[in-house]
Order: structure tokens, then C-alpha cells, then sequence
């Protein structure tokens, strides 16, 4: 009988026991309850879940933007529930990359000194390969020099993924962010996150309502009331949709 061997995972990012109350005493609202989930370095997870489950919550305590009420959040070995403001900053500045629904690009600059901003800020060079090989990749070689105004919003957000993984980030989080595009362009969007996984070997976790955005991930994690309630391996739109109509979605 021949051994079997499991492959090694790597954890980008972990949450252990994490609730999140807000509010006090009648007034409290339980957002997150007990939470424990793992996400996989070089996988893209999508969190779907009814509106008002915690998917927001869940991403902001895994990327250090808010501190649980309770339990410990995990950027690979970094506990990073116990670090202090100025730590978490440099983390999150560092090691994470951001894309939210509403781009944060800034408007005085183009958008290649946006793409590299957080790089300059944080007193590093960009590399310029590795730059150069994600707005190949984004199709942005010839809107490099456009301040925002003059992108669509389809480039706008290209723009700030070019940023979110202009340093190489251990994990991207995106919150939503195909909820302000149409179709083609939240497509060309979600194709590139799929590959900056496939092809470039990075982590990508996002928030989505859309069932045909999450199909794009590797796995989908359900949230209800503050619980992951499942999770979905190689899911289709479909499948999904079904999934999401269980939940009263
Ligand atoms: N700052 C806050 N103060 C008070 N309650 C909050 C706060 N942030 C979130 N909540 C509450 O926590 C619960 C979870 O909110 P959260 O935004 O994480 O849900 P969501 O699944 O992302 O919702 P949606 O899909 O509508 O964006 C909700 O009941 C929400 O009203």
C-alpha cells in the first residue's frame, strides 16, 4: 500500500474565533459571530452571502482595516490582531493590496504615478518588470499618462488592480469590486484578478453579490447572520445562484 501524501497548503490569511459586535447593550449588533476560516495562499476566494451577513466585516477584520471584538486574525504568521495602529498600518501598506468598489484613484495624478504611489510612499523603488508585465496584462500601456478623469470606469478600476498589486502583495482584497462597472468592463476585470492567481502566483480574496463574479474564484465562502455557514470548491454561476436562494438571497 503506497503512502499518501497530502499536498502542503499555505495560509495567506486566517481568521480563528473572530467575532465583531458593534453597539452596546440593546443596541448591539452581533456582525461576525465565531468565525473560523483559512484562506490559501495563490487561490482566489470569493465571500458571498445575503446583504447584512458580515461579508464587509470578514474582509475588513482579514485585512487589518478593523480589530475584532473577539479572536485573532492571522496574515500568514503575523497575528495581526495584536499589533498596534502604527504596525498595522506599515502591514497593511506593505503586504496588502486594496481594490474598492469606488476605485480611490488620485485625480491630479496619471495613472502610472497611481499605480506606483503606495511603492513611492512607502520609500521603495518600483519593480519595474513586474510592473510593466501587470499593465500589459490590464491592457493599460497606452492610458498610462491619463489622469482619472479621462479613464472610464472600467479603466479606473484596472488602474487601482495595477495598484493593488504593484508591490507584490501576500493577499489582495477587493470589496466589491465589479459593483460600480458594467458587464464587459467587471468581466475584463475579474478575468485579470483570475489570472494575477493562475499565472502570477497571487492571493486574491473578494466580496461580491454577483454569482457570476464568484465564479471566477477557486472556492466561495457562504456567510449568513455572521456565520460561514459552506463553502463552494470550483463554482459556477450557477450552482451559485441556487446556493445563494438557499440562503433567502
Ligand atoms: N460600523 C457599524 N456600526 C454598526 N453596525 C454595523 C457597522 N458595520 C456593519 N454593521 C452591521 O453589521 C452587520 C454586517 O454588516 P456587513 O456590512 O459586514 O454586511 P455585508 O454582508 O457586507 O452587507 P452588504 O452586502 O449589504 O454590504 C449588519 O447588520 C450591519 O448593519
Amino acid at each position: 500500500m503506497s503512502a499518501t501524501t497530502i499536498a502542503p497548503t499555505t495560509s495567506a490569511a486566517r481568521a480563528e474565533g473572530v467575532s465583531k459586535f458593534y453597539g452596546t447593550g440593546d443596541a448591539t449588533v452581533i456582525a461576525l459571530k465565531d468565525v473560523h476560516v483559512s484562506l490559501q495562499a495563490g487561490q482566489f476566494t470569493a465571500i458571498m452571502g445575503p446583504s447584512g451577513s458580515g461579508k464587509s466585516t470578514l474582509l475588513h477584520m482579514l485585512a487589518g482595516l478593523d480589530r475584532p471584538t473577539s479572536g485573532e486574525v492571522f496574515l500568514g504568521d503575523t497575528r495581526i490582531s495584536s499589533l498596534n495602529d502604527k504596525a498595522l498600518t506599515l502591514l497593511r501598506r506593505d503586504q496588502i493590496g486594496f481594490i474598492f468598489q469606488s476605485f480611490n484613484l488620485l485625480p491630479t495624478m496619471t495613472a502610472a504615478e497611481n499605480i506606483v504611489l503606495p511603492i513611492r510612499i512607502a520609500g521603495r523603488k518600483p519593480d519595474q518588470a513586474w510592473v510593466q508585465s501587470i499593465v500589459d496584462k490590464l491592457g493599460l500601456a497606452d492610458r498610462l499618462s491619463h489622469r482619472p478623469t479621462e479613464l472610464s470606469g472600467g479603466q479606473q478600476q484596472r488602474v487601482a488592480a495595477a495598484r493593488a498589486l504593484a508591490s507584490r502583495p501576500q493577499i489582495v482584497f477587493a470589496d466589491e469590486p465589479t459593483g460600480a462597472l458594467d458587464s464587459a468592463s467587471g468581466t475584463e476585470l475579474l478575468t485579470f484578478l483570475r489570472k494575477a492567481v493562475k499565472e502570477l502566483g497571487q492571493t486574491v480574496v473578494m466580496v461580491t453579490h454577483d454569482p457570476t463574479a464568484a465564479s471566477y474564484a477557486d472556492r466561495v465562502l457562504f456567510l449568513a447572520d455572521g456565520h460561514v455557514v459552506d463553502e463552494m470548491f470550483e463554482p459556477t454561476a450557477d450552482a451559485v445562484l441556487d446556493f445563494m436562494k438557499h440562503l433567502g438571497a
